[in-house]
């Protein structure tokens, strides 16, 4: 069967210096953890320093085009003004409250616009319509963050008919099908922080 992004360049030259944005919904937290941990181990794979990578949340999928332009424009804002508080919100990877190195890396890291960022959700769907207009709006909504603001938005959202569906493209769980997409969200994020930055 046709899967996944085929050949990803085999080296990212600059990664060591990019700065990758993650914002995350936090619905259906058993697979938004292992999509976040997934993405983030690939960017550190292709020499992504972790300080620099941030990650931030917002409740749903609904508001990760808002949560993300907040991200993008609150990160070229603290690009010449140092502001440290990005969002205000917390990350799911928080142990609620106590400054681990995520939330410590984005008050050190915030001093620079963002290269790319990746926005992380997972719809599934219930019995009503309410999963349809979200999905629309949100990827729609993602496209239009990346084209209005110059800097690449990977769609890292989950559209899912069953939980199954959704915990198989999480990395979770046996099978065949088993793959956390997380991964190659970070590899897109690094590519086209790349190529959008020359
Ligand atoms: O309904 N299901 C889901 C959902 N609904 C909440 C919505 O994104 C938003 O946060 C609220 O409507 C408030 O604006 N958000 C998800 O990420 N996944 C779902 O599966």
């Amino acid at each position: 069967a046709f899967k996944g992004p085929s050949a990803p360049p085999s080296s990212f030259p600059t990664a060591s210096s990019l700065r990758i944005g993650i914002v995350h919904a936090r619905w259906n937290t058993e697979c938004i953890a292992p999509l976040v941990k997934g993405a983030v181990q690939a960017m550190k794979k292709a020499g992504v320093k972790e300080e620099n990578i941030v990650v931030e949340s917002v409740p749903g999928s609904w508001e990760l085009p808002a949560g993300t332009q907040r991200l993008i424009t609150a990160g070229q804002v603290q690009a010449s003004s140092n502001v440290d508080d990005l969002m205000g919100a917390t990350s799911l990877l928080d142990d609620g409250g106590n400054a681990d190195a995520s939330s410590q890396s984005s008050s050190k890291a915030s001093r620079a616009a963002f290269d790319a960022v990746i926005s992380i959700g997972v719809l599934i769907k219930g019995s009503t319509m309410h999963f349809e207009y979200i999905a629309q709006s949100c990827c729609e909504g993602l496209m239009r963050v990346g084209l209005d603001t110059g800097t690449p938005v990977i769609l890292g959202v989950l559209t899912c008919l069953t939980e199954e569906q959704a915990l198989q493209r999480s990395g979770v769980g046996e099978g065949a099908g088993v793959h956390n997409h997380g991964e190659d969200w970070g590899t897109a994020a690094v590519e086209m922080a790349e190529k959008c930055n020359r």
